[in-house]
C-alpha cells in the first residue's frame, strides 16, 4: 500500500497473508485474501494460477506484523484452490479464487470473516472504502512490515474508462483511487480486500487486482467487483 498507515491488530480481521511454499523452508508473502468464512477465502485468480496446487500455499490470519512469523507461526493449509471460469489472466476481469482451508479457522477478536456484498449491488457506492495489505509502500520500493490502511474512494466506470483507454473497463470491475494518485495498492497488496462500511457493516466490495503503477496520477487501481460474483461465490462455498 502506497500512502498508507500501520493498522493495529483486530481492525481488518478478515485481512490474511498468502506464502507459497517454495521449497522446504523457504517461504515468502505472495499475496492478500479474505476470510468470508471459517473454511473459505477469497483472493485473486491470478495469485493462484501460476500455482494451482492447494499444497504449495500456507495462510497465515490474525496477525499485523509480517516479521513477527517464524517456523513456529500456525497456519492454515489448503483442501481446494477454485479459480473462477472466466478468468484468462489477460487482466480481463473474474480475477477472483475461492480457497477451501482443510481445517476450519477459531474466529476471535483477532481473525473473522467480513461479509460478501448483495449480489449484482447497485448498492450506490460509498465514498469511503479501505484497502489493506502488506505489499510495496513505493513502485519500486520493498513490502511493508505492519499491515498498512489508506482509504480510497470509488471511481465510476465510466471516469476509469477514461483512464485506461486500452483495456475494457465493465461491471466486472471497480476502480478506486484519486485523480491525484499518491495513495493506491501496490505489489504484494493484490487479492487482498476493497473493504466498504454501510450502515455500520462493513462489505467485501473489491479485491485488489491491478493498476498502471502504483498511485500514479490518473492511473487508479482496479478491483474485481465482488458483488458481480457473490452468486458464484455462495454456490461454490456451499454459504447458503
Ligand atoms: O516478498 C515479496 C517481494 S516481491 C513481490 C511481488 C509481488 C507482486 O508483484 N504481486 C503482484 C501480483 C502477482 C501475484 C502473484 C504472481 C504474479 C503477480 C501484485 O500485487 N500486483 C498489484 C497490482 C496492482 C493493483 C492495484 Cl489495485 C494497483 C496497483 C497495482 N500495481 C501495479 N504495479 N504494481 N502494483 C507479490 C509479492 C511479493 N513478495
Amino acid at each position: 500500500i502506497v500512502g498508507g498507515t500501520d493498522s493495529v491488530l483486530g481492525e481488518w480481521p478478515w485481512q490474511v497473508s498468502m506464502h507459497l511454499r517454495l521449497g522446504a523452508s523457504y517461504k515468502k508473502h505472495a499475496c492478500g485474501g479474505s476470510i468470508i468464512s471459517n473454511q473459505w477465502i477469497v483472493t485473486a485468480a491470478h495469485c493462484v494460477a501460476l500455482y494451482p496446487q492447494p499444497q504449495m500455499w500456507i495462510i497465515y490470519s490474525g496477525f499485523v506484523r509480517i516479521l513477527n512469523i517464524t517456523k513456529s507461526t500456525p497456519f492454515s493449509e489448503l483442501e481446494k484452490i477454485i479459480i473462477h471460469p472466466h478468468y484468462t489472466g489477460a487482466g480481463n476481469g473474474s480475477d477472483i479464487a475461492l480457497l477451501k482451508l482443510k481445517t476450519p479457522i477459531v474466529f476471535n477478536d483477532h481473525q473473522k470473516a467480513i461479509c460478501l456484498p448483495p449480489s449484482e449491488a447497485t448498492l450506490v457506492l460509498p465514498n469511503s472504502c479501505w484497502i489493506t495489505g502488506w505489499g510495496y509502500t513505493e513502485e519500486t520500493g520493498s513490502p511493508g512490515n505492519v499491515l498498512q490502511k489508506a482509504e480510497v474512494p470509488p471511481i465510476s466506470t465510466e471516469e476509469c474508462q477514461g483512464s485506461y483507454v486500452e483495456t475494457r473497463i465493465d461491471k466486472k470491475v471497480l476502480c478506486a483511487g484519486y485523480k491525484s494518485g499518491k495513495i493506491d495498492a501496490c505489489k504484494g497488496d493484490s487479492g487482498g480486500p476493497l473493504v466498504c462500511e454501510v450502515d455500520e457493516i462493513w462489505y467485501l466490495t473489491g479485491i485488489t487486482s491491478w493498476g498502471e503503477g502504483c498511485a500514479r496520477p490518473g492511473k487508479p487501481g482496479v478491483y474485481t467487483r465482488v458483488s458481480t460474483f457473490t452468486n458464484w461465490i455462495l454456490e461454490h462455498t456451499k454459504l447458503f
